[in-house]
């Protein structure tokens, strides 16, 4: 039985903030990034990462240019504990980039945290405790007091322990577990009473991380909590401004963006999305949210397919196909006007100016994805697909009225398989349709004299077995090469439209001519020849036509 949602879940309660200021600023710069995938992205995995698989992601995480890491949790495993010492051992940690660690607010797992950093040049020590209600209820058994004390003890803890290391540089990030569920004016008082302990100056900045532990609301409530914050804090010169949302509403990407422009300075995400349950936010959307508004968002992706592969093997999660920048399918387009629209924008690109190719938010290039993938051809797809795939393979520009008939003959295979028809598929299909058609009529040379509007076209073939040669007059080589096609089968061969262009490069360049004509009254119909020299390119095209015309009639 369907339960009623009504007497089962609660409604979240958003906060007022009727002068709220965040939904007309603009984000211009990117926020400091922090990648939790060796922290939160590992503990939601079924197999945890190595040390070995953490020192690759590590290393890959830096070449994109992440300046904050989450290491891990050392207090917890002896994993996460030997990755640190070696990080710091091997000195793999570039100057400008620093570990971060998390822990608990208990003075052994404290201890044991500050040990695991002992020689560390810069480092951010990590606490968090839940604040929220249903934590303080269910979980501790205690009341707001009892949580404020144990932020305020574990602070104090931090502070004298890291004290005895000033070799290191310590900056102090607190997280109240759950903000998202806690009332803003408690979040703010542990906040308060923690930098109290801390103090923390313009100069020497703490983090105040503000998660969205699990996403409660729609992200604009996210937006005015931490807005509340941002406006309420004190000290707030002081503070480094984070948010860590989570994704359980599915609107972790949107809760950043507007936290952003909330007042949040720092987003701590996974690449991708990995995490707890439904995941971190992913960072990868977000900087490349930013990269396709103009703004530089100070990671690289350009080797998306590379670090899509880093994280599968990693995680052991593979990434959706749909997944924004980065799935198999995400600069793909199967539908007809898509892909019309695609093919289109592709030749009117301005390769200096602005991109502005439709349904492509940004250019698979700069992620050092291939145009292959752009387009794929089923039958939901159009002649602007086919003709497209057909030139990126073979580099035949059909004329329209050409598209339009040969997209024709690929509907029909598409529509009998029921399955998608490839790039190879296609120009196969041209090439029996079009080129290979050499009957009635089989091409064998051909001659052109005279002057203009006064040539000659002198046509040696093979017919129904026997070897012809066909003569004709005419005002250009095609008028006369028709006139003479029209002697033999007796019936005016009228040339409607005639298109032409070079194939390949180089030596090997050749030469394609589209000629569309009817002969008597008959519906006109493409023929399409290749060869090195124009001419006799355009004269295949006329007999291919011919004979294209003469199948379909018998
Ligand atoms: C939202 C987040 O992602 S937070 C990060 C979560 N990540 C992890 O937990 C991964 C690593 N954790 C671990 O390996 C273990 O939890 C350890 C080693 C840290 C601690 O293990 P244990 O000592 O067995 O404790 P356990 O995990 O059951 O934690 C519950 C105890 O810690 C207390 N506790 C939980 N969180 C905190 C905290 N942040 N600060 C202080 N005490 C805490 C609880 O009150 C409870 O105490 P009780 O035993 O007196 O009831
Ligand atoms: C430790 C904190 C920041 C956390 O992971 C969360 O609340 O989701």
């Amino acid at each position: 039985m369907i339960a009623n949602p009504a007497q089962k879940y609660r409604r979240f309660e958003p906060i007022q903030l009727p002068d709220r200021q965040w939904p007309n600023q603009v984000i211009e710069k990117p926020p400091i990034w922090m990648s939790t995938d060796l922290r939160d992205g590992n503990q939601a995995l079924i197999d945890p990462m190595s040390v070995e698989t953490k020192m690759r992601y590590f290393k890959a995480l830096v070449e994109m240019g992440f300046k904050e890491i989450e290491v891990g949790f050392p207090s917890a495993s002896e994993t996460d504990f030997n990755l640190v010492r070696r990080l710091i051992e091997e000195n793999v940690i570039p100057d400008d980039v620093t570990i971060e660690v998390l822990t608990q607010a208990r003075q052994d797992l404290i201890e044991r945290t500050v040990e695991s950093l002992k020689g560390a040049r810069r480092a951010i020590l990590h606490m968090y405790n839940p604040i929220a209600p249903a934590f303080r209820k269910i979980v501790y058994n205690t009341d707001k007091a009892g949580v404020k004390e144990i932020a305020e003890q574990g602070t104090r803890w931090v502070k004298a322990l890291t004290e005895q290391h000033p070799e290191t540089e310590w900056v102090y990030q607190y997280s109240p577990e759950v903000f998202s569920s806690t009332e803003v004016e408690f979040a703010k008082e542990v906040c308060d009473a923690v930098s109290a302990i801390w103090q923390p100056t313009p100069q020497r900045k703490m983090i105040f991380n503000l998660p969205a532990t699990v996403e409660m609301s729609t992200p604009n409530t996210y937006a005015d909590q931490i807005e509340w914050m941002h406006r309420n804090l004190n000290n707030r010169d002081s503070i480094i401004l984070s948010v860590h949302p989570h994704n359980d509403r599915g609107t972790a990407v949107a809760a950043a963006e507007l936290a952003v422009m909330a007042g949040a300075d720092r987003v701590e995400g996974c690449l991708f999305g990995n995490g707890e349950r439904t995941g971190n936010v992913d960072l990868v959307t977000l900087a490349l949210n930013l990269y396709s508004q103009g703004i530089n968002p100070g990671l690289d992706f350009s080797q998306i397919d590379q670090i899509r592969q880093l994280a599968e093997e990693c995680t052991q999660l593979p990434v959706h196909p749909r997944h924004p920048y980065a799935g198999e399918l995400v600069f793909t387009a199967f539908s007809g006007s898509h892909q019309d629209a695609i093919k289109k924008g592709f030749s009117k690109q301005d390769p200096e100016g602005l991109w502005e190719v439709p349904y492509l938010p940004i250019d698979p290039a700069d992620l050092n994805r291939s145009y292959d993938a752009v387009v794929r051809v089923n039958s939901q797809s159009g002649k602007g697909g086919v003709s497209f795939l057909l030139q990126q393979r073979a580099g035949f520009e059909l004329p329209r009225r050409l598209q339009i008939e040969f997209s024709k003959t690929v509907q029909k295979v598409s529509d009998a398989s029921g399955k998608e028809v490839n790039s190879a598929d296609i120009f196969s299909l041209f090439d029996q349709e079009y080129l290979q058609v050499n009957s009635p009529y089989q091409f064998h040379s051909s001659k052109i004299s005279g002057e203009e509007h006064a040539v000659e076209a002198h046509i040696n073939s093979i017919f129904e077995g026997q070897q012809i040669s066909l003569s004709g007059q005419g005002n250009g080589p095609i008028d006369a090469a028709a006139k003479a096609l029209a002697q033999h089968t007796g019936q005016t061969i009228t040339v409607v439209d005639y298109h032409e262009h070079g194939l390949g490069a180089g030596s090997d360049v050749a030469a394609v001519c589209y000629v569309e004509i009817k002969i008597g009254e008959s519906q006109p119909i493409f023929g399409v020849g290749q060869d090195e020299n124009i001419t006799t390119a355009a004269i295949k095209a006329l007999i291919n036509g011919v004979n294209r015309l003469i199948l379909q009639a018998a």
